[in-house]
């Protein structure tokens, strides 16, 4: 529309002018210069009238020098002068403003006898507590200027049906059309700018409890929570707090938050759910004891010894893990009873309460696990955390706190992200969507005592990816099991409205043997620049077998973990569980078809994961998919990749042999190669029961490696629990190296 009365608008005249229009149905009035666009700087591109005054508005990216600024300030003077503003005073002289507006980002600033104004910026011309003239005097001065202001046009949306007489009118809906344009264009920043009205309205909205945005992949969630902190800032001088599951996620967001409101640096947080729990404790001398290592071993022994039944019901350890981190301690489960009462949403295999009676003694065996070794869960974080805030609660509450990809945080989480938030008007807002829940489980809003009915808001246009990209995206089947809207009907990705036209998708399939020349091709022919793209897979093993095939090849990479937002000429890298959330112009997906189809209903839980997995992954693309399919499955293939597996593990095993200088037999534990007590070999001691590596000429201590090391191990731990049980040839788990992964890795 606007394209049609202005042909050949740069990005910026159209992005600022779509977001003046859309002002205008709330009574501002806008007189657009006919000949734009034009080269013209002596006069104003448009003026706008409105609550705050008049704006001569010049657009462009290059400041007026001083000469033009007067000249365009007293062109707009002449042009208004007589007409009477507020308790009669000339307007003239008391409410016109010269105000030039350049693109991207940036405060507000005086410059000589203009402001400048950015994209991100531009609310500032309706703050509300600037307010000069009212409804009536708008409409008297704009029809004034209408008539003294030769060569401008005015403009405006309606709501209503176009009337008769209604010329220069134009539908709401024909200016969304104008803005879904503008951002299939790009460039993407017009987000900065131009809200959907739809998006608009929840940014302003006032919530009298909780409130829930949901909606399918890229439409906004995310840019609305922004702009709704942003919001919040100007109405509230409190702290404010936007969190998530994920640890990479905030720090992208906080650059992007930068851009759209610079001028309110440190007043939001941006940290991740245990990040902000850990600080929190650590300001109140609460002692934490996470480690990951002890973690794990605490809960291998407890697999260990509960294995023999639990693998009878299903085999997957994996599968068990999730139970325990997710259904019990995730829900704050404490007792058998309550277990046995639970309805464990999400998860698909049903258990009696005889076979949750097996579970619960892989639990406790694992709690116990946890205390010897004197050391606390990711769960245990979570629950210090809300313990420590039921007993002295924040002196300054948050604001509001913004929970962002709120379907991956477990149940505990959100009952300390409900306390912390606390009772009150537009506290808490959580955003997701359960389409995209990456990890296991499950839960309903209200298990969590946060009542969102009548809260909820549902986002329906896809605005990140282009046609192509989306209707590739929608093929996965993403079953939803997070109930985050409390029963209302949400939107699946089918139902999006797509914005952007175009976009491409390709598609490989190939053997092990053949994906490091065609990942590496699908890079080089990447049609944007590396660091606007991205490399997802769904295993770690798959991430360093790419990593190293594009080390190889010279090309630069980043971890996903690592990723600020910055640009800086690498390829991103990582599993989907880092790249939900972000986006890229262009993205490469690598799956594996390895996985096992056993038609159970755990593998039937696995499956419904992985849609969700891989609908992640294809929407994170905005303009480009590439979709490789890693099919080892052909019998002579799968042999072949099994022999250079081992022979690649056989290599790796002489690599790490290397890092030692002790001769020591290296069947026994592949990482610290420790032997059973009984046979301690040169270079080791003991002392009370606990075993020391002590030759400093040990290369892996050298390394920096060997802390874990000189703080020895339990050899009565080690004995009753690993060593007891050694195979010979076998590969045995140990103190230090028992991690899932290598449990795994080992057929345990
Ligand atoms: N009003 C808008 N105009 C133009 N672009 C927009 C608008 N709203 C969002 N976008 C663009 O859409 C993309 C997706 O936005 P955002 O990340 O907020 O979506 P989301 O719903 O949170 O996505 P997901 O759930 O997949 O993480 C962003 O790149 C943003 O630039």
């Amino acid at each position: 529309m606007l394209e049609r009365a202005f042909p050949g608008l740069d990005s910026l005249h159209r992005n600022v002018l779509i977001a003046l229009l859309s002002r205008t149905d709330a009574g501002w009035r806008l007189l657009i210069k006919t000949s734009l666009p034009s080269g013209d700087s002596r006069t104003a591109d448009a003026f706008l009238i409105g609550y705050t005054g008049v704006f001569a508005l010049l657009i462009t990216d290059e400041a007026p020098d001083n000469e033009t600024a007067n000249q365009v300030l007293r062109h707009a003077k002449e042009r208004f002068a007589g007409i009477p503003g507020q308790q009669g005073r000339s307007l003239a002289e008391t409410a016109i403003h010269l105000v030039v507006i350049g693109r991207g980002a940036g405060s507000p600033r005086r410059d000589g006898v203009h402001w400048a104004l950015t994209e991100s910026s531009l609310d500032r011309i309706f703050r509300r507590d600037a307010l000069h003239l009212d409804k009536r005097l708008i409409a008297a001065i704009a029809e004034q200027a209408e008539r003294r202001l030769r060569g401008y046009r005015s403009l405006a949306v309606q709501q209503q049906e176009r009337g008769p007489g209604t010329a220069g009118l134009l539908d709401v809906a024909e200016l969304i059309d104008d803005q879904l344009g503008a951002a299939q264009r790009r460039p993407f920043d017009s987000w900065l700018t131009f809200l959907h009205p739809q998006q608009n309205a929840i940014v302003k909205r006032h919530y009298s409890g909780p409130a829930r945005i949901s909606g399918p992949a890229g439409t906004g969630k995310t840019v609305v929570a922004l702009h709704r902190l942003r919001h919040l800032a100007r109405l509230d001088t409190g702290p404010l707090l936007f969190t998530t599951y994920v640890h990479s996620l905030p720090s992208v967001i906080k650059t992007a938050f930068d851009r759209l409101a610079p001028e309110l640096d440190g007043r939001v947080e941006f940290t991740n759910l245990h990040g902000w729990v850990r600080r929190f404790l650590s300001e109140r001398d609460v002692p934490v004891r996470v480690d990951r290592r002890k973690i794990d071993t605490a809960f291998s022994f407890a697999w260990m010894a509960n294995r023999e039944k639990l693998q009878v019901i299903e085999p997957s350890f994996d599968y068990w893990r999730t139970e325990v981190d997710r259904v019990i301690k995730g829900r704050g489960i404490t007792t058998l009873h309550d277990y046995v009462a639970v309805r464990r949403r999400g998860r698909i295999l049903r258990l009696d309460a005889n076979q949750k009676a097996l579970v619960w003694d892989l639990y406790t065996h694992y709690q116990r696990g946890l205390a010897e070794r004197d050391v606390h869960d990711y769960n245990d974080l979570i629950e210090l955390g809300r313990a420590e805030l039921a007993d002295r609660p924040l002196e300054t509450p948050y604001a509001g706190v913004v929970v962002d990809e709120v379907q991956d945080i477990p149940l505990c989480g959100l009952r300390l992200l409900n306390d912390l938030a606390g009772d009150g008007p537009n506290r808490l807002l959580l955003v997701g969507d359960g389409q995209q829940q990456v990890y296991p489980g499950g839960w309903r809003l209200s298990d969590a005592g946060i009542p969102v009915q009548g809260r909820g808001e549902i986002l329906k246009v896809n605005y990140r990816n282009r046609a192509e990209v989306l209707s590739f995206a929608r093929r996965f089947d993403a079953t939803n099991r997070v109930d985050d809207l409390d029963g209302a009907d949400g939107v699946t990705l089918r139902a999006a409205e797509s914005a952007s036209e175009g976009g491409v998708t390709e598609t490989w399939r190939g053997t092990s043997g053949e994906l490091s020349g065609a990942l590496v091709e699908a890079v080089r022919n990447l049609p944007v620049r590396p660091d606007h793209s991205a490399l997802i897979v769904f295993h770690h093993k798959d991430l360093s077998r790419c990593a190293e095939i594009l080390r190889k090849a010279g090309i630069p990479t980043l971890a996903l973990e690592h990723y600020s937002g910055a640009t800086d000429g690498k390829l991103k890298i990582g599993t989907v569980h880092r790249a939900k959330g972000l986006d890229f112009e262009a993205v490469l997906v690598l799956e594996n078809t390895h996985e096992s189809v056993t038609g159970s209903e755990a593998e039937e839980e696995r499956r419904e994961l992985r849609g969700r997995q891989h609908l992640v992954a294809a929407t994170r693309a905005r303009d480009f998919l590439w979709w490789g399919v890693l099919d080892d499955t052909a019998p002579e293939q799968a042999e072949k990749t099994e022999q250079s597996e081992k022979a690649e593990n056989a290599a790796k095993a002489v690599e790490t042999e290397d890092d030692c200088v002790h001769d020591m037999p290296i069947s026994w534990c592949s990482l610290c190669r420790k032997p059973p007590p009984s046979v301690l070999p040169h270079g080791y001691r003991t002392s009370g029961g606990t075993a020391y590596h002590n030759d400093p000429d040990c290369t892996w201590l050298r390394k920096g490696q060997g802390s874990a090391h000189r703080q020895g191990m339990n050899v009565h731990d080690v004995t009753r629990l690993a060593w007891g049980s050694v195979t010979p040839g076998k590969l045995e788990p140990c103190e230090f190296c028992c991690s899932p992964q290598w449990m795994r890795r080992h057929g345990h």
